[in-house]
């Protein structure tokens, strides 16, 4: 278990560059950010892609996080995102000397920062590593760019047993892999404990829905939708919350079929405080969220995921989470079991998170400066 540190390790001050695109890279990526900020041999820099917008401000100022650099979007379609952001990201890597790139999961700009942190010889950190479906199709892009991630990445951060076997069957050594957690679960605790989340309803509480996924665009978002409809006329004293992502693929079908029904709100995109409060006051999740599906468990809220696959069977073994698939017809008879047979919701709500303890951060940060902060003899990279 040891490897050699990185040319530059021994310097006094190392420059990071931690790069975020997404409203849950912005969430998993601000507990490093705060850990890496309280180390003295680290000068942490946060880079936005902008990849998103609006939803990025409101979650940035949750976490008290503001980017040391924020790159500008140059179009709305992928393509002309990712050719700007590749040369922007290419201008702020060559202005200063890093000596490491962090980024997390799965998204383009994450893949775009790995892909400058590669082509500039500057070793990449990966956080949420060794993720998979291994089916490059679901879900589309992000099984492909994680896993290319993993091609680029020296430092690899897995979240779970799961993930660390995955990465380690891919070949990668064990020296550079380090199973931390999931920093989502730090993000979780930090806002529980910073915003006084704590559950205030009484009763069963309401069922809240996410969809974004693109895999579940066209015909599948409306068979959600449809599946909500349903269960909310169903069960007219059950209150059922919509936070709505802004993507109009999204909002049309939702406003379609869900505005109007009395017990039904649809709002815009919670801020995180906001999100964690209506987790901690569900009865249950309906989502294609990665992160909603870390995050229920902690509450004990069972979670119904609207996908055929998950990169999460974690949470299915463990029996917090159950695969349901985007048909109205499972969706309604899964809810319905579950609202007439406590028994099974009961195990549900007690099944505990695997996910992680609150302590990846640190773990993250320590293996780090176990890497990159080698004075004379080389000491083990990741152990
Ligand atoms: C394929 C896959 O699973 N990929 C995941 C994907 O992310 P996702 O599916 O988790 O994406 P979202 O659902 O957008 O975000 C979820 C977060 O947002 C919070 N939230 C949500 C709605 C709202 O109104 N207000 C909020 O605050 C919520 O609590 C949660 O923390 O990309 C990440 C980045 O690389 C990966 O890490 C991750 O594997």
């Amino acid at each position: 278990m040891t490897a050699s540190a990185p040319p530059d390790a021994g310097k006094a001050v190392h420059n990071i560059l931690l790069v975020s695109g997404t409203r849950p890279e912005i969430i998993k990526l601000a507990p490093v950010y705060h850990a890496l900020r309280q180390a003295p041999w680290a000068r942490v820099q946060w880079l936005h892609t902008g990849q998103h917008a609006d939803m990025a401000s409101q979650i940035l100022a949750c976490f008290d996080v503001v980017p040391d650099i924020t790159l500008t979007r140059t179009g709305s379609s992928l393509l002309e995102f990712s050719a700007g952001c590749r040369q922007q990201l290419e201008s702020a890597m060559i202005e200063q000397n890093w000596s490491l790139v962090i980024v997390q999961g799965d998204t383009e700009s994450a893949f775009q920062g790995a892909l400058v942190g590669f082509y500039n010889r500057v070793p990449v950190a990966h956080v949420e590593a060794g993720l998979r479906t291994y089916n490059l199709a679901r879900p589309f892009p992000e099984e492909g760019l994680r896993q290319m991630i993993s091609r680029l990445a020296r430092f690899h951060f897995a979240p779970t047993q799961r993930a660390r076997v995955a990465l380690q069957t891919e070949g990668i050594a064990d020296e550079f892999i380090e199973l931390t957690g999931n920093t989502v679960i730090d993000a979780q605790q930090w806002t529980c404990t910073h915003r006084g989340v704590k559950r205030r309803v009484a009763g069963r509480g309401h069922m809240l829905v996410t969809v974004h996924r693109r895999e579940n665009w066209g015909n599948d978002v409306q068979e959600i939708c449809h599946a909500v409809a349903d269960i909310a006329r169903q069960q007219p004293d059950l209150q059922v919350l919509f936070p709505v992502h802004l993507n109009p693929v999204i909002q049309g079908p939702v406003s379609d079929i869900l505005g109007g029904i009395p017990n039904v709100t649809l709002t815009q995109p919670l801020d995180y405080t906001g999100m964690q409060q209506a987790l901690s006051d569900a009865w249950m999740v309906l989502t294609d969220s990665g992160g909603l599906q870390e995050e229920a468990p902690t509450f004990g809220v069972p979670v119904l995921v609207l996908r055929d696959e998950t990169e999460r069977p974690e949470a299915i073994e463990a029996g917090c989470a159950l695969l349901t698939g985007a048909t109205r017809h499972a969706i309604v008879q899964e809810v319905n079991r579950l609202t007439h047979d406590s028994a099974a919701y009961t195990r549900m709500a007690q099944a505990g998170n695997p996910f992680g303890d609150g302590t990846a951060s640190a773990q993250i940060v320590a293996a780090l400066k176990r890497s990159l902060v080698t004075v004379s003899e080389p000491q083990p990279v990741l152990a």
